[in-house]
């Protein structure tokens, strides 16, 4: 039995009882593609979730529709007791629920990494610079790499670059986080420090969704292993039964490619 059926909510209320995420029956189309079909999943508050699956299976369409940088056709999406599909498109309430963290880091180049950081915060959350760059600094700290805060992205590795990444998304102080191959662009040798954030993320609660080739990584944090196969969810388990039990053919054909 997975968490779906474990937690449950009064619908349009919310409560320490809502999960972080619910998706309900969601599908999506690119034209005439249909690169999400009826994905239900629904992921508790803390819940660490890695998803794998082959090239082009949906796996950044499924988590970029969470925090509407896709848009859905069909189905729910409720955050944190939120709809976010419903009654259009909230941008702020969006942002600061949720931190997303790419493949390439998306800083800007032209601004430091303090003002990479200061500059949502002070927008959405409506606070001052001082308290925004004290909230910064907290996260670069996090981060390991406060002594970086007057650089620009240009000056920075891979690596560093994706840590302020990381700390930008969580001066958002948000409630889940989204990570889209974040290691993928960077190189090995870069790797581990940005996994061991995600890692102390994990390990301080934080409700994390990674689309992640690390199986590494999915084996050592993750609560539940998703796998999509052609815009579908066709296995959710644990690590242990993922790596060491795969139901489907098809998660048995992946993971003998990959290993
Ligand atoms: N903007 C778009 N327009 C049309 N088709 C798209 C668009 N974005 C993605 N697709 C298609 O939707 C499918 C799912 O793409 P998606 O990026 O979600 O897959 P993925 O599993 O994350 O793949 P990868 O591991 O290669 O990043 C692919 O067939 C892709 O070509």
């Amino acid at each position: 039995m997975n968490m779906v059926s474990e937690i449950a909510s009064a619908p349009g209320s919310r409560g320490a009882s809502d999960p972080a995420v619910r998706m309900e029956d969601v599908n999506k189309w690119y034209g005439s593609f249909h690169a999400l079909k009826n994905i239900n999943l629904t992921v508790g508050r803390g819940e660490r979730i890695v998803i794998c699956g082959p090239s082009g299976s949906g796996k950044s369409t499924m988590i970029r529709c969470i925090n509407q940088l896709e848009t859905i056709h069909s189905g729910r999406i409720i955050v944190d007791g939120h709809d976010l599909t419903a009654g259009g498109k909230n941008v702020d309430l969006i942002r600061q629920e949720t931190g997303m963290v790419f493949q390439q880091f998306n800083l800007f180049p032209h601004m430091t990494v303090l003002e990479n950081c200061t500059l949502a915060p002070m927008k959405v959350r409506g606070i001052t610079k001082a308290e925004a760059e004290e909230i910064a600094m907290k996260f670069l700290r996090r981060v390991r790499i406060p002594e970086q805060a007057a650089k620009y992205p240009a000056q920075l590795s891979g690596g560093q670059q994706q840590r302020v990444a990381i700390a930008r998304a969580l001066c958002m102080n948000p409630k889940i986080m989204l990570f889209d191959e974040p290691t993928s662009a960077l190189d090995p040798e870069m790797v581990k420090e940005v996994l061991d954030t995600m890692v102390d993320l994990a390990n301080e609660g934080m409700t994390m969704l990674c689309v992640t080739h690390e199986m590494g990584f999915a084996r050592s944090v993750a609560d539940r292993v998703v796998f999509m196969d052609r815009g579908e969810i066709l296995e959710v388990a644990t690590p242990d039964t993922f790596f060491d039990a795969p139901q489907h053919e098809r998660t048995r054909f992946f993971l003998g490619q990959i290993s």
